[in-house]
């Protein structure tokens, strides 16, 4: 019996849409956000996903994603796990500056070196290895063991955590994740067996 993972970015922020560093900073959705995770939920909804457990990070943009997500699911009374753990990326010192700000004081190759190199870190933030470094425990802890029984499993979470994920699930390289970009209210479904392997990724 194959368990099953979603695997949801969250829907467009208000500092996505201000083209700022965010984060472990806490901005909302905007409008066009909201009608992206809804969107993500009703096409849930149609491939007939009925998951049994619920995760998400601890900012706000990943939980209002799920809150709406199961809005238009149509599920009520359930279990919603939250944990810093599935947070973005800590961008440091670069959190609420502008990216194009960043460039122009610090240069192309460097903003795209902190954004995107696997192990540099921004100034005083998580490079994407630190930030694997707390989400795959966590996922291996919690949710791979109930994969594993053939549980479907649902996680609202960020660009870099989840790329984190991605990275470990597929057997990517730094080169290969680094080169991965996840859109918001994107969701990527995988089909994981009794060893806790990945069977096949569906596209929805
Ligand atoms: O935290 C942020 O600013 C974004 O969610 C992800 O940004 P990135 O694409 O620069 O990693």
């Amino acid at each position: 019996m194959t368990g099953t993972l979603i695997l949801v970015r969250h829907g467009q922020s208000e500092w996505n849409l201000k083209n700022l560093f965010t984060g472990w900073r806490n901005p909302d959705l905007t409008e066009q956000g909201i009608e992206e995770a809804r969107a993500t939920g009703r096409a849930l909804k149609a491939a007939g996903i009925l998951p049994d457990l619920y995760y998400t990070s601890a900012l706000r943009r990943a939980q209002h994603t799920l809150d709406l997500m199961l809005e238009e699911m149509g599920i009520e009374n359930l279990t919603i796990t939250r944990n810093v753990a599935l947070n973005e990326r800590d961008y440091g010192d670069l959190s609420g500056l502008n990216k194009d700000d960043a460039r122009a004081r610090w240069g192309e190759e460097q903003v795209h070196v902190w954004r995107r190199s696997y192990d540099v870190p921004p100034p005083g933030g998580e490079s994407l290895k630190d930030t694997a470094a707390r989400t795959l425990p966590y996922y291996e802890a919690e949710i791979l063991p109930r994969l594993k029984q053939g549980k479907t499993a649902l996680i609202a979470a960020h660009g870099n955590s989840l790329r984190a994920l991605v990275m470990a699930i597929e057997g990517l390289s730094p080169e290969e994740i680094l080169a991965r970009e996840i859109a918001t209210g994107e969701p990527t479904l995988y089909r994981i067996g009794p060893d806790g392997k990945l069977v096949e990724r569906v596209v929805l």
